[in-house]
């Protein structure tokens, strides 16, 4: 999918939310876990009743990961479903990757080609040609890590080298490699004072901004500082929408939750 088509979704739907799929089977209805597969289930179910309200899911890998060949087989089967029902929906693969070249081709194989996602986040730690591999992918993008939403995130990114701050250096280097243009970035909600700073570097890249809900990010804070002619904002959401409610109306809660947020994005965007 490409960012115009992506703006265009947000327009139609009057929503920036990026859901995120972080399964946990101790927090999802008991029914479920009687079902072949029950993170699937859950994840069919609340793609069905939310589908409508954001443009994008983003299932973080280490939720599917820890439950071994079950969990990627889950993964595989949520991603096919998105793409084949739900095609205008913008994928990430949350997978934190970045590695010496050969290895990061193998990384944007498996989730750019393989499970066919529309994006996948990337460490910048390792450098330029760790990112490549994933830059190279035409219209698919790699979601580089700028400035995260834990508290960890002052221990390096926050610091300064060369008198500036290492999350700027990550902002103005990756914008020089081939195929920048495939670039979005992470900003977490919890950051939202630094973003000013931020859209003077990268005036109209898309960021991906978790930490809204259960981290305590406002929303409305990251779109004065961070929204762009283009929208630019994606916000994620995870267990503040998915565990609304660990009853059968789960579905229907999540959607509930979703609602909340996307109402509040459709009164900003009809704002500006
Ligand atoms: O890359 C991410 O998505 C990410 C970056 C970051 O700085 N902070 C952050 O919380 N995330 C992810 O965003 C999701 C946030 O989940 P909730 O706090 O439950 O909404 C998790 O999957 C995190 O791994």
């Amino acid at each position: 999918m490409t960012q115009n088509q992506l703006v265009e979704q947000i327009r139609l739907k009057k929503s920036f939310l990026a859901i995120g799929l972080d399964v946990d089977l101790n927090k999802i209805p008991k029914h479920l876990l009687e079902t072949e597969d029950p993170i699937f289930e859950f994840n069919k179910a609340i793609i069905d009743a939310t589908h409508h309200l954001c443009v994008s899911y983003k299932p973080n890998t280490a939720f599917y990961e820890a439950y071994g060949l079950k969990g990627w087989k889950a993964l595989e089967k949520t991603i096919n479903y998105l793409n084949e029902n739900y095609p205008e929906i913008f994928t990430i693969a949350d997978a934190k990757r970045g590695d010496i070249g050969n290895t990061s081709t193998m990384y944007a194989k498996a989730f750019l080609e393989d499970l066919a996602f529309d994006s996948v986040t990337v460490a910048p730690y390792m450098g330029k040609d760790s990112v490549e591999p994933f830059l190279a992918f035409k219209n698919k993008h790699t979601i580089l890590l700028a400035l995260t939403s834990n508290q960890g995130a002052f221990d390096f990114q926050t610091k300064t080298i060369d008198g500036k701050e290492v999350y700027k250096q990550v902002l103005e280097t990756s914008k020089t490699w081939d195929n920048s243009e495939n670039l979005m970035y992470v900003v977490g909600a919890t950051k939202a004072e630094y973003l000013t700073d931020i859209r003077k570097i990268i005036p109209n890249s898309f960021l991906l901004v978790p930490g809204v809900g259960a981290q305590g990010g406002s929303l409305q804070d990251v779109c004065k500082y961070g929204m762009t002619d283009n929208v630019g904002l994606l916000i994620n959401s995870s267990r503040g929408i998915i565990y609304a409610s660990n009853g059968t109306d789960f579905a229907e809660a999540a959607a509930k939750n979703a609602n909340v947020l996307q109402q509040e994005m459709e009164a900003i965007l009809n704002s500006k």
